[in-house]
């Protein structure tokens, strides 16, 4: 059984007083700063110029610095800008202007798994990975939750470092949900593998092909968009809620017995298969090395890729459906 915190497990004393820097002001970035502080932890956020995130967190009250300036002065410096820019902030910006002993933090284990980044043995160096998307971190733990987090620690130097971890957990309100304890190489495979072949690959490209397959049969686009596509989050708010067995309790017999037949017929071994695939490149490194060569090129595959995406039949479709979708969305 997995070792996992909540909210009597965590205390914020271990970092009360311990100057963090939060560098980045992007989805996790600004979600992590302002709960952490709203929380009553002593946060500086760090950022490389005077751009959007600049503005961003100024109107949010957090007076930004440089990073070398946020660096500097911290006692804990947590790394929440994009992963292929980690390697390049921490040789240039962090290792030669760090104080000795500071912890480094991680929001997932890519840098410190694929050895992309080798902090010092002197570092307490441990992670807190969200399993939710940035905006969703700072809505949850506004409305009283939390969204759940896994917690590893890759150096223990002073021997607090899972307290530690458990401290941020806690400000960033993950223990409200629950915080499971793994490694730095079991978040980064299984994160990766899941957003490739469910969560942002899998689930995008379903839904898409299954919108295309009613678009060429011949029904109305917008007929095509509302089934295949915009009635998902209802589905998928049922999972969370209740499970998918609890899901299947609010669906009509009908859609229980063609769904459970079909969807079998659907996924079958051949996905499986692929899915094996996916992982397989994941676990063995070629995934990071064809990420690394790519982000090294300027990304143009993936550039190409979200046009493609952004100018595709379902994509406008639904951006004209959305104003007639959002009135019918919940206040709050
Ligand atoms: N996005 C998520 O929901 C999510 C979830 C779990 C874990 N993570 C992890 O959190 C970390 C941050 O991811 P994110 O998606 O929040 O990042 P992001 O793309 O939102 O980061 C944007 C921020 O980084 C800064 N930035 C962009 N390029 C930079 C560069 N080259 N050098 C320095 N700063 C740069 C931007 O100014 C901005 O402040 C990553 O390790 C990621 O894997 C993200
Ligand atoms: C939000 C996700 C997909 O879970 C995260 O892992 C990311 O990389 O953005
Ligand atoms: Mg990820
Ligand atoms: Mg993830």
């Amino acid at each position: 059984m997995a070792k996992i915190y909540t909210e009597k497990d965590a205390d914020l004393s271990p970092l009360l007083g311990k100057k963090i820097a939060v560098l980045g002001y992007g989805s996790q970035g600004r979600a992590w700063a302002l709960n952490l502080r709203d929380s009553g932890m002593n946060i500086i956020v760090g950022l490389e110029r005077k751009g959007e995130s600049w503005k961003r967190a100024e109107q949010d009250g957090i007076f930004p610095q440089l990073t070398e300036d946020a660096v500097r002065e911290a006692d804990v410096i947590i790394f929440l800008i994009p992963d292929m820019a980690q390697r390049t902030v921490y040789l240039e910006k962090v290792k030669p202007i760090m104080k000795s002993g500071v912890d480094l933090v991680f929001a997932h284990g890519f840098n410190i798994h694929y050895k992309l980044i080798e902090p010092p043995l002197t570092s307490d160096v441990y992670m807190i990975a969200p399993k939710g998307p940035g905006p969703t971190v700072r809505e949850y733990y506004m409305r009283g939750g939390g969204v759940p987090a896994l917690v590893a620690v890759h150096q223990d130097v002073s021997g607090s470092a899972l307290k530690k971890a458990l401290a941020i957990a806690k400000g960033i309100g993950a223990t409200r949900a629950g915080v499971i304890e793994t490694t730095f190489k079991e978040e980064t495979e299984t994160d990766l593998i899941g957003e490739q072949t469910v969560l942002v690959g899998g689930i995008s490209e379903l839904l898409r092909a299954a919108f295309t397959n009613l678009v060429e049969l011949g029904y109305q686009p917008e007929v095509s968009y509302f089934e295949a596509i915009n009635e998902m989050k209802m589905i998928v708010d049922l999972i969370y809620e209740k499970g998918i067995t609890g899901m299947m309790t609010a669906v009509s017999d009908t859609a229980k017995y063609g769904g459970l037949t079909v969807g079998k017929k659907l996924i079958d071994d051949n996905v499986k298969r692929k899915m094996r695939e996916a992982a397989q490149r994941v676990r063995d490194g070629s995934f990071a090395n064809e990420w690394i060569e790519e982000y090294n090129k300027g990304m143009p595959t993936m550039k190409s890729m979200l046009e493609d995406l952004k100018n595709s039949k379902e994509e406008q479709v639904g951006a004209a459906l959305r104003e007639l979708a959002l009135r019918g969305k919940p206040k709050s």
